[in-house]
């Protein structure tokens, strides 16, 4: 018994560190759907005006008239819209990889922490300019003297400004002395009724109006009949009672087809409008353009099509509206239900955003979305890009997916967990719904094991269209920036937590196949043709780190030599896109706010300020966006000519020394490298930078290796009992690439031997408590990102 307690013992303590992994990336069904963690978390009470630090609410995008609140408060309806309260069903969890968040640097004790006051200015003027937002909500701690801060420079500008306990507002409409969405004492909470029952509910409303309608009419018109004729005709029970089951069908068809007419001609006056037509021209330019009667013949004769499309091909902004133009061309706009999946939340929201505006329409008629904790759909929706998760989430309570007639899986090439989790499941739904479509996208050349995975499906490619972006490898940039390498200046700083992050420089070192190969590549090398100082420079090149200072130059230089454009890097998690962001601040070009306008993005941020870095800055100012791979695939930064790429990501590997599975970064694939580099050239030529040698790209796995064999499987096998997707071996085995029977069976003996799972391998208690504890280690690790503790 003491031996059985150890070993779970030990087992937690293994789950503990990598819990968030699991909770995040594999398991979107784990988390509640009731959100509210604590009062004082605001953002986990509510959709939009939750976010941590800051919201901008859009009035006019989401349909509310403007002259309804040009000078008064917005009314409880206005917040109960524009929050997203009650609207949808799923919620999703975070991907790991986009998760690892630090702390923010203390405060100092008696000094106004308010660092970032040009950010501030910066996000007011954005304010004053957009003329369909009304607000920037900021959640970030602040004292009195901060808010006075802010209130001055919003008054300054015109602007209205008030503290609600821990939230500062500052609005372009008076405030009023409370505001219940930012009460964090009494949260507003969201009511999550499962997607099936909602629209049931829905149809049922309408068909039971309509009726209503109807029968007021039939009695009108029985009563007259009644009148002339005596008692000859059927009561009123009877005829109500016969006319049931067809007026309900009858009246539901009308109303499916009126709303189909309506939707054909709202997209025949659009497309026939100047704007419409020059979009046309616009998107008539895109390679997948020249491929749509065969996608759509394709998708209209098989059940499964795989798409390959190269970067910028127009794969994920064209092939779903095709579909759904093709569906409204033939009237039939108000029955098709196109779901379209991405592997990030950000992707998911730019993507619907410029499918809209590609529509002329706001998000939320016929195209929306659905993320974690908010999304954008209206009854008329048809087209809804969400995240992977949110799909799975949705599986799990409607296993038929009732009403859809389309689902997209895009990027289906980055083989996460989810991703995999969720072909598994479509495979099995297939036969049971013949009608059901499902569209594959795979951003490059891997559709033969998507294709034979589905049994053969046919394959269609899109060559891919970007302006022309040159590569600038490690041995490229030394010559072109004459920065010299030594020993001494690739020992990445990370600030107040040098001494944690040293030793996990350490833990970098031990090495992985890819790490060898990347050795091997480079005592292969010869970088003869090279200058002397470059081929110092790169005898002492360190792998390992991931070079800030060289970062640093390669910024300087762009910003001293090159054109105007943005410029995207690519760092591998939140502690070196803080650190690295902490040295450019101090730097006197990199760090002033009148030329260089720094943003992050990273998974754990607050939609809103994602979206910050699609923002335009004003002219003369750089901008520079320092993200994690989840600015990797499917979104378009207009202004982004450069990119500066470290070659490397946070992925879950071993830690052979400690037996311990962990997070952390590792060289990307070859695949990657070229997503990267697509981030430029969408709009007009670029330049990419890679912080290593070109011999070591060619090192790199042409795909990284699926989730699914990277993730230690104890707790997978958990994950899938949890779901209740059935037999662990059964469920793993309808995997594309499964794990190796044996390693399956050793992870099912363990669990039962600690006594996580019983004899027939259902959970047990402790397998419930262990995947809770997991759940428990998620939420303080919300918790710490929250307050910024350790
Ligand atoms: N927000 C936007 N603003 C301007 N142009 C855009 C925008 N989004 C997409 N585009 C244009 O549409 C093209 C296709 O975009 P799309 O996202 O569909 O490409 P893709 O084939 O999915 O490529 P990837 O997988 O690399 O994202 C882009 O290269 C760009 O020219």
């Amino acid at each position: 018994m003491l031996k059985v307690r150890l070993k779970a013992s030990q087992f937690l303590a293994t789950m503990y560190s990598t819990s968030l992994q699991f909770n995040f990336r594999t398991n979107p069904f784990l988390i509640p759907q009731r959100r509210c963690l604590h009062p004082s978390i605001g953002f986990f009470c509510s959709a939009k005006a939750s976010s941590s630090t800051s919201v901008v609410l859009k009035r006019k995008r989401r349909g509310l008239s403007s002259s309804s609140s040009s000078s008064s408060y917005p009314s409880p309806y206005f917040y109960q819209q524009n929050l997203g309260y009650g609207r949808f069903a799923y919620d999703e969890c975070e991907s790991a990889s986009e998760s690892d968040r630090d702390t923010e640097s203390s405060k100092q004790l008696g000094e106004s922490t308010l660092h970032n006051i040009e950010e501030w200015r910066w996000k007011l003027s954005m304010l004053m300019r957009k003329k369909d937002d009304q607000e920037v909500v900021s959640r970030e701690k602040k004292d009195r003297r901060d808010f006075e801060h802010i209130s001055a420079v919003a008054t300054r500008m015109g602007l209205h400004c008030r503290q609600y306990e821990k939230a500062v507002v500052c609005s372009k409409v008076p405030l009023p002395n409370y505001r219940p969405d930012l009460d964090v004492k009494r949260p507003q909470r969201e009511v999550v009724l499962p997607y099936g029952l909602q629209s049931r509910v829905g149809d049922l409303l309408e068909a039971h109006l309509s009726k209503k309608s109807t029968n007021k009419e039939n009695l009108a018109h029985n009563a007259s009949l009644r009148g002339s004729n005596g008692n000859n005709s059927p009561n009123d029970k009877e005829l109500y009672e016969n006319e049931k089951p067809f007026a309900r069908s009858v009246v539901a068809e009308r109303i499916l087809k009126r709303r189909s007419l309506e939707m054909r001609n709202k997209q025949e006056d659009w497309e026939g409008s100047p704007e419409g037509q020059k979009m046309r021209e616009l998107r008539r330019n895109l390679p997948a353009y020249k491929e749509r009667e065969a996608l759509l013949r394709a998708i209209s004769e098989n059940q499964v099509v795989v798409v390959s499309g190269e970067t910028g091909c127009g794969k994920t902004t064209q092939l779903p509206q095709y579909i759904l133009e093709a569906e409204i061309e033939a009237a039939h706009g108000a029955t098709c239900n196109i779901i379209c999946t991405q592997p990030r939340r950000i992707s998911a929201m730019a993507v619907a955003e410029r499918v809209a505006a590609e529509r002329g329409e706001n998000l939320g008629e016929s195209v929306g979305y659905k993320v974690r904790l908010e999304g954008m759909r209206g009854r008329d929706t048809r087209l809804l890009f969400c995240t992977t998760g949110i799909l799975l989430r949705r599986l799990l309570v409607d296993r038929k997916l009732e009403g859809v007639t389309h689902v997209i899986v895009d990027e289906i090439h980055e083989r996460g967990m989810n991703e995999d989790f969720l072909l598994i499941v479509l495979k099995d739904l297939l036969p049971r719904r013949p009608e059901l479509r499902l569209i594959l996208m795979s951003a490059t050349l891997n559709a033969e094991l998507f294709s034979s995975y589905f049994g053969g499906a046919p394959m269609i490619h899109i060559p891919g269209f970007t302006y022309p972006v040159r590569s600038h490898f490690l041995e490229n940039i030394l010559e072109m920036t004459r920065y010299r390498l030594t020993p001494y200046n690739q020992i990445d700083n990370y600030g107040q937590d040098k001494m944690w992050k040293m030793q996990k420089q350490t833990i970098r070192k031990r090495k992985t196949q890819i790490a060898s190969d990347v050795e091997e590549a480079l005592e292969a090398a010869d970088f003869g043709q090279y200058n002397p100082l470059t081929r110092d420079s790169l005898s002492c090149w360190n792998p390992d780190s991931i070079g800030f200072n060289l970062i640093e130059r390669v910024l300087c230089h762009i910003c001293r030599n090159e054109r105007p454009g943005a410029v995207l890097v690519f760092m591998t998690g939140w502690d070196d896109i803080n650190s690295v962001k902490d040295q450019l601040q101090a730097h006197p070009l990199l760090g002033d706010p009148s030329r260089v306008l720094l943003l992050s993005c990273h998974g754990s941020m607050a939609s809103a300020e994602q979206k910050l870095i699609f923002d335009k800055p004003e002219d003369g100012i750089r901008k520079i966006v320092l993200a994690t791979n989840m600015a990797e695939t499917s979104i378009t930064i207009n202004d982004v000519v450069f990119v500066v790429d470290c070659g490397k990501a946070k992925e879950t590997s071993y830690d052979a020394i400690n037996n311990t599975p962990c997070l952390l970064p590792s060289w990307i694939s070859k695949a990657s490298a070229r997503q990267r580099k697509g981030r430029a050239g969408r709009v007009q030529p670029g330049e990419c930078y890679h912080l290593y040698p070109r011999c070591v790209y060619e090192a790199f796995a042409d795909y990284q290796l699926p989730e699914l064999l990277r993730t230690p499987l104890q707790s997978l096998c958990l994950q899938i009992k949890s779901l209740q997707l059935g037999s662990i071996s059964d469920f793993l085995s309808k995997a594309m690439q499964s794990p190796e029977p044996l390693s399956v069976q050793n992870a099912i003996d363990y669990l039962k031997t600690i006594g996580a799972l019983d004899e027939n391998e259902n959970l047990t208690v402790l397998g419930k408590s262990i995947l809770n504890y997991m759940n428990l280690h998620f939420l303080l690790r919300l918790l710490h990102c929250y307050f910024g503790k350790r």
